[in-house]
């Protein structure tokens, strides 16, 4: 099956949540205490998500609150650059930064990412900061997890869902759990469950699925899919790292996407490369089995090279990769 949208919109995707810095350890195989250099990219898993877009072809705009200085500048210029609509980007006035990511590469199987987010401005967008006359014009309202962690932001973005679904907007809701800003685990499951069971598509790796469910081992992907297939949503996809991923359907169909195997430099990218891809696959009318290869294909590239936005690929390399391992 494939996904329809409303095709008279001028805009594929507008993402909501944050844009951000990464300052990529130049240093590899190195801890963070050793490591003396980063390069900077735009980072923020929604902005990457819509850099990733934008790079496919996809008509991309964005909604977000960034920092009024030097770092938000940067990110407001990279993203109209890279194509994307920064019209409803606003800048805080009350002082707040915008959020850095330093990433660790201990080996390309250990990475980790230090996130410094206290007091974020993308957290601060609020509900008067978004347009029901912007997100009409939208095939696909895409939705990150985190900025569900904190009011303002949690009610901004409860406004976006309810006028993407009163405009025939699909809302696709990427999980992108990152504990640092959650007070609890209860409450973190409450506002992913409640915004899962109102998306028509949520995307998120098993793990981010356990918090959405509240689980302390493990759990079921049948049983997560039973339970959002009550509700609105009409395809779930669960990423197992290397291990590939699956998409749902409520008819009880699974499609399994394989992951290309290459020479990793690092596991970071791998989720928000994938992410822009299938989104481009479903939005482009492709199956999807079709919208599961180009998810991994994507991924693939990205955790071959060093960053995760300014490394996103394009429709060639992602279906030469296709070609080359079908
Ligand atoms: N080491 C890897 N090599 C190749 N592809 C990978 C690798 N890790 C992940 N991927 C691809 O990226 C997708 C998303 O990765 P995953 O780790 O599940 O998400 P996230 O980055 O959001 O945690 C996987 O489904 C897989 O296709
Ligand atoms: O999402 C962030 O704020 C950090 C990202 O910019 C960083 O590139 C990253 O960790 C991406 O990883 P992914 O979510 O696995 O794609």
């Amino acid at each position: 099956m494939a996904l329809t949208f409303n095709q008279d919109r001028e805009y594929d995707i507008i993402a909501i949540g944050r844009a951000a810095i990464d300052l990529n350890a130049n240093e590899y195989n190195r801890p963070m205490e050793e490591t003396m250099t980063f390069t900077k990219y735009v980072g923020g898993s929604p902005a990457n998500i819509a850099i990733g877009s934008s790079k496919l072809g996809l008509k991309a705009g964005f909604i977000g609150k960034i920092s009024k200085d030097q770092h938000g500048n940067f990110i407001k210029q990279y993203m109209e650059e890279k194509g994307i609509d920064t019209s409803h980007i606003v800048y805080d006035t009350e002082g707040h930064k915008s959020g850095l990511t330093f990433t660790e590469i201990l080996s390309p199987e250990e990475c980790s990412i230090l996130m410094y987010r206290d007091q974020v401005a993308d957290l601060y967008l609020d509900s008067t900061e978004v347009s029901e006359d912007y997100i009409k014009k939208a095939k696909i309202l895409l939705v990150s997890g985190t900025a569900l962690a904190q009011s303002p932001s949690r009610e901004a973005v409860l406004q976006a869902v309810q006028y993407a679904k009163k405009n025939d907007v699909k809302v696709i809701f990427e999980l992108d759990h990152r504990p640092y800003t959650w007070k609890s685990a209860e409450e973190t499951a409450v506002y992913y469950s409640l915004v899962a069971e109102l998306s028509d598509v949520v995307i998120g790796t098993r793990d981010e699925y356990d918090v959405m469910e509240n689980l302390d081992s493990e759990g079921d992907n049948e049983k997560t899919v039973q339970h959002l297939f009550q509700h609105n949503t009409e395809l779930v996809v669960i990423k197992h790292g290397v291990d590939g991923s699956y998409a749902y359907e409520p008819d009880g169909t699974v499609h399994r996407g394989q992951a290309y195997k290459t020479k990793v430099l690092k596991t970071f990218g791998a989720g928000d490369s994938y992410a822009s891809a299938f989104l481009y696959a479903l939005v482009t009318g492709k199956d999807y089995e079709t919208a599961l290869k180009f998810g991994s294909a994507s991924a693939s590239i990205v955790v071959s090279k060093h960053s995760s936005s300014e490394a996103m690929p394009t429709v060639e390399e992602i279906e030469q990769l296709i070609r080359e391992r079908s």
